[in-house]
């Protein structure tokens, strides 16, 4: 699913009201019964509703959603925000359509509003897409009147005060919804975790802008979904055989993190490659024949760390990183491999720190090699950023630069291509904020890299299938329960 810009989606609201054609008003309409559709499956209509209008398009669908929903019985009180002396022309005609049945309150300071009991659930309809800047005056004083009310609230295409595209800064008023309805398209804002609390669960409500538009259309920021993810497999043909699903690398694991390979193991086993070979740490030999039989092994002469590459030449691609420690002979052998290696790349964990410790290797990075670091391991790789929207475009130079694949990971891990366009996750849950999970998605993707799947679809697909498999694991036992194991032994293809 494409992620648009503000600019953008107006863009797109022209189009659909052109080549449609429809007018404004109806496609406000529409908007409307489809965030109704989507509430009305979350709250019966015993609760009291207060919605919160600015004067604004905003506004205006606040207006009609006071309609439809008064329609289906709900008891609906309305409140209008007066930031401006008259309101869009699409707020105006349904404020004309609202007041036969509804007698708004108008709020011009904070004194007019009114006392609402705990069960009334709060519409945000105040301000949209169309902030322009950080909110303000009445609109600031009544966000934050809001925010301090016990109340549920649910956003109208996104937390008024909230921008969709740019960072906020510390102290900015913005609503915090337990639930925003948007229309159509996520907005960048909702991926970042600085913003969680400005957007809670979000849904989409499809309200049928024009299919050509967006497919025209070029931006970015995608959104994978379950269909977006799903078209990048590649099915398994009956008269294949393990010689075609490639031999994989994964190199990892010394003294005390003998762990990490073995989960990475586990998870490149149960993702499809024909072949498995973990080269390890003497001290690893027992550990790693014991816990995963169907892996090869190959041992390096160093029984604690490693410190030299077998022979590469048999492999349709490596993996390495997880557990490897910082030893001065492995960052030689991560050199020898920069230098040497012809197969698809990954590099996680340790070997990424090595990377940032010694960043003349950066220069080796064979093209579209994927690096898979947390923000801390980011962090040491590129310096800081001031937010989450500097630190995408830090990672989107990054990628651009080297001609790398980087999988910013987090909740909606951030896959970011060597072309500079970044792919959300969809999948994943707090649960797998526990050690090792990162040490299975380097397995998984170096399963896919050697079955041929490119290194974008790698990343891409292999970042979706861990986060669905960590999900499947925290539906089973919850989401404290879950260990990294959990995740690789939910993987299903
Ligand atoms: N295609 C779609 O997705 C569809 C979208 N639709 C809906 O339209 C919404 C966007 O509507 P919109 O463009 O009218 O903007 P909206 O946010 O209501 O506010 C603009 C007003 O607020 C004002 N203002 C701005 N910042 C302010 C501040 N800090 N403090 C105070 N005032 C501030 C601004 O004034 P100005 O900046 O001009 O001074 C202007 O008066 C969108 O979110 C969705 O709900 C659907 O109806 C149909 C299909
Ligand atoms: N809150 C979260 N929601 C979704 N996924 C998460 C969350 N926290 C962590 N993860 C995922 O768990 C993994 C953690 O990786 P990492 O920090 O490298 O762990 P480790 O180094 O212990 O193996 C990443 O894939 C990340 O996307
Ligand atoms: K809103």
């Amino acid at each position: 699913m494409k992620i648009f810009s503000t600019e953008q989606i107006r863009e797109a609201d022209r189009y659909t009201i052109t080549h449609e054609p429809i007018s404004s008003l109806d496609l406000m309409e529409r908007a409307s019964q489809a965030f109704v559709r989507c509430f009305c499956d979350q709250f019966v209509n015993t609760r009291p509703v207060g919605i919160f209008c600015g004067k604004g398009n905003n506004g205006g669908d606040g207006l009609a959603i006071a309609r439809l929903l008064s329609e289906r019985g709900y008891q609906v009180q309305v409140f209008i925000v007066e930031h401006t002396e008259t309101g869009s022309a699409d707020f105006q005609e349904n404020y004309e359509r609202l007041k036969n049945h509804h007698s708004p309150i108008h709020i011009h300071a904070t004194n007019d509003l009114p006392a609402l009991s705990p069960k009334t659930i709060i519409v945000d309809a105040i301000l949209g897409s169309g902030l322009s800047r950080p909110a303000e005056g009445l609109v600031a004083a009544v966000i934050n009147s809001i925010n301090d009310l016990p109340n549920k609230i649910i956003s109208v295409d996104i937390a008024s005060g909230l921008f969709a595209d740019k960072s906020n800064q510390d102290g900015n008023p913005i609503i915090k919804p337990s639930c925003t309805i948007s229309f159509q398209f996520p907005k960048l804002a909702f991926l970042l975790p600085q913003n969680a609390e400005y957007t809670g669960n979000w849904h989409i409500a499809d309200i049928g802008l024009h299919q050509d538009y967006i497919r025209n259309t070029a931006t970015p920021y995608y959104f994978t979904d379950k269909a977006a993810a799903e078209k990048l497999i590649i099915p398994r043909k009956k008269f294949s055989h393990k010689g075609t699903f490639g031999h994989a690398l994964v190199i990892a694991g010394s003294y005390g993190k003998m762990g990490a390979a073995v989960l990475s193991a586990k998870a490149c086993l149960r993702s499809g490659v024909g072949l498995l070979s973990m080269h390890i740490p003497e001290c690893g030999y027992e550990i790693m024949q014991i816990s995963n039989p169907e892996a090869m092994v190959t041992v390096d002469n160093n029984a604690r760390y490693i410190t030299n590459l077998p022979d590469l030449s048999t492999y349709s691609a490596i993996g390495v990183g997880p557990g490897l420690g910082k030893e001065k002979e492995t960052i030689l052998m991560l050199e020898k491999l920069l230098d040497t290696t012809q197969s698809p790349l990954i590099i996680d964990a340790d070997a990424l720190n090595i990377l940032s410790e010694n960043p003349h290797l950066l220069d080796k990075l064979p093209a579209n090699t994927i690096l898979t670091p947390h923000p801390k391991e980011f962090q040491r790789l590129t310096g800081s950023s001031s937010n989450e929207f500097e630190r995408l475009e830090l990672a989107r130079n990054f990628a651009g630069k080297y001609k790398v694949v980087v999988c910013l990971k987090g909740a909606n891990t951030a896959v970011v291509l060597p072309n500079r366009d970044v792919h959300f996750n969809s999948t994943g849950n707090a649960g797998m904020a526990t050690g090792g999970t990162g040490d299975v998605l380097t397995g998984i993707i170096t399963a896919l890299l050697a079955q041929g799947y490119t290194p974008q679809n790698a990343a891409i697909l292999g970042v979706y299938q861990h986060g669905l498999a960590g999900d499947k694991a925290a539906q089973a036992r919850g989401m404290s329960a879950l260990i990294a194991s959990d995740v690789a032994e939910n993987l299903s293809w």
